[in-house]
This record gives structure tokens, C-alpha cells and sequence, in this order.
């Protein structure tokens, strides 16, 4: 059985604590939570069969097989870098933190050191392998456009861009690089980092960002063209109701990730 810590208990953390609790090869052992939230996580884990104790650091004679992030981006300087040094295997979902420069050879080095890795979760998005494949025969473009509804964009530069409250049609609120996406829009930048991090890079990443009054789904389209061909993929991903920001499938990316580490048959 694999021993699991789970850093954040919010939305994606709720929703794989529910799904996790049914699979005998895992345990997720302890959730590390902000402190001035502690209590509110232990009452909203209480219903459990098998709660999770609710940390607010690593202790530091912790060993657990797998560290798994669903926390924000702070989380990763707080409790990733450390884990990755005392040699504990990290799987991440806030990969648009990995935008902040340097901090990806910073994880890298910390791993390095550690004598383990860390691995980049999917997420909202798929396609993934074969991006990063076709990176290997050589791409030449990537284009994600991400959609989503106006009410998502709310407390972003987009505020600036339109009146996300009034608008009648589907508005491009931004369209650059996914590197500039990711510093003027970091809590929406997973995705745009995902892809730039298994294909072109941030710089050559192309990122069209657009509020859609009509839609109720955040619908993430993708477009690769390479030496081994060309896809398009268009994934439309339902909200999870606790947090309309994030898609539930960023829920089951983080269970197939467990469930494949401790499975003897993974796919
Ligand atoms: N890769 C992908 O495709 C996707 C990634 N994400 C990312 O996943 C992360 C979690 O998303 P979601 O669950 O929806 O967010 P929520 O805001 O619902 O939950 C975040 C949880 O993490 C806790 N937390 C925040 N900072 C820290 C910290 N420094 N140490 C420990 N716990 C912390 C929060 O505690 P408190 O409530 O006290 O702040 C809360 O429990 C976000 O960073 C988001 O950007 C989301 C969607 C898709
Ligand atoms: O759809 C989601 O869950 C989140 C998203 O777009 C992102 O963070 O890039």
C-alpha cells in the first residue's frame, strides 16, 4: 500500500479524498494545510471512513511514499522544494507556478539533490504524451485557446478588458504568449504552462484566452503542428461546483497519477 501526503484540501483535494478512499492501495496518510485553516479541513474530513491527519507542515521524521500537491502555487515553495531535498517523490498540480522563472530548475536541482523526481500532473488538459512525442521529432507550432465563462474571469486583468458582467458575446480577453499569459493571469496559467512545458516552451507557445457570456464549461482547445503531423483537440471540462475556476477532470488526473504509482497495471 502507498502512503500518501496531500498538501491543500480545498476543491481538487476534497474531490480526490472522495474517489481515494475507495482504493485499497492507497492511503492518503495526511493532508498539510494552511494553519488558520486546520480546523475547518478536520471538520470537513470528519465524515470520512479513513480521515486523513491534518498537518500544517511535513514533520521532519515524515517519510511518506509520495507527496502530492493540489494546493497553489506558494505551496510549492513552502513544501515541495523541501520534500524534493529530503529525497520524497513529488507529483504537482500547480504547474503554472513552474512560469516563475527559474523555478523549474530550481525543483529540478532540489530533486537532483534529493536523488528523486518530480512529476508534472496533466491536469485539466490531455494529450500530453503526445505532445511531448511529437517534441521529440521536432514541433513547429502550438496554439491552446483557452474558453471560459465570463463569471471565471472575475478579479483578472480581463475586468480591464470588458465588462465580464454585460457582455453579450464570446470576448478575447487576451492573446500573446504563454509566458505573458501566465504573469498577467496566473491562477488560470496550468494549462498554457502544461503544454509549454511538453512542447514549444513559453515563448514560442501561442495563448488566445476568451470569456464566453454562453458557455458553462471551461473548454480548452489545442493545435500542434510537427514532424509527425499535426492534432487539434478540443476538451470541454466540466467545473467542479466548490471551485468554477478548475475542471473536474484536473480531480481524476490527480487519481489516475496515485492510483498508477501503486497499481501493478497502469495506463
Ligand atoms: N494543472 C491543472 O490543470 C490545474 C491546476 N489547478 C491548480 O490546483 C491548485 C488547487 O486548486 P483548487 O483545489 O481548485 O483550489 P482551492 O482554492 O479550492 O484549494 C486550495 C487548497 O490549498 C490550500 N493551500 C493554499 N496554499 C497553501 C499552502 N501554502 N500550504 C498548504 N495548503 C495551501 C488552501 O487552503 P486555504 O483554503 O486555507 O487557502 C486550500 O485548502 C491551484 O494552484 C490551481 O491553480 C487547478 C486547476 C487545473
Ligand atoms: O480548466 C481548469 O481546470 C484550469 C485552467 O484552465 C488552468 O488553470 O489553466
Amino acid at each position: 500500500m502507498l502512503n500518501i501526503t496531500m498538501i491543500g484540501c480545498g476543491a481538487i483535494g476534497i474531490g480526490a479524498l472522495e474517489l481515494l478512499e475507495k482504493d485499497p492501495d492507497l492511503c492518503v496518510d495526511a493532508v498539510i494545510v494552511p494553519e488558520n485553516s486546520e480546523e475547518l479541513v478536520r471538520q470537513r474530513l470528519a465524515g470520512f471512513v479513513r480521515p486523513p491527519r491534518v498537518l500544517t507542515a511535513l514533520p521532519a521524521d515524515a517519510r511518506p511514499d509520495l507527496l502530492v500537491e493540489c494546493a497553489g502555487h506558494r505551496a510549492i515553495e513552502e513544501h515541495v522544494l523541501p520534500a524534493l531535498e529530503r529525497g520524497i517523490p513529488c507529483l504537482v498540480v500547480s504547474v503554472g507556478a513552474l512560469s516563475e522563472l527559474g523555478l523549474a530548475e530550481r525543483l529540478e536541482a532540489a530533486a537532483r539533490r534529493g536523488g528523486t523526481y518530480i512529476e508534472l500532473l496533466p491536469g485539466a488538459i490531455g494529450g500530453i504524451d503526445a505532445l511531448s512525442a511529437a517534441k521529440v521529432g521536432g514541433l513547429d507550432a502550438v496554439l491552446y485557446v483557452g474558453r471560459k465563462p465570463a463569471s471565471a474571469w472575475k478579479g483578472t486583468p480581463a475586468e480591464q478588458v470588458c465588462d465580464l458582467d454585460s457582455i453579450s458575446e464570446a470576448t478575447v480577453i487576451f492573446q500573446g504568449s504563454a509566458r505573458e499569459a501566465a504573469s498577467l493571469y496566473p491562477k488560470n496559467a496550468n494549462v498554457a504552462a502544461t503544454l509549454s512545458l511538453a512542447g514549444l516552451g513559453l515563448d514560442r507557445t501561442e495563448v488566445q484566452l476568451i470569456a464566453d457570456p454562453h458557455s458553462s464549461e471551461n473548454v480548452h482547445r489545442v493545435e500542434a503542428r510537427g514532424a509527425f503531423g499535426g492534432f487539434e483537440m478540443t476538451l470541454r471540462g466540466k467545473p467542479l461546483a466548490a471551485n468554477p475556476k478548475t475542471s473536474a477532470l484536473t480531480v481524476y488526473s490527480v487519481v489516475r497519477a496515485l492510483g498508477n504509482h501503486a497499481h501493478s497495471l497502469s495506463i
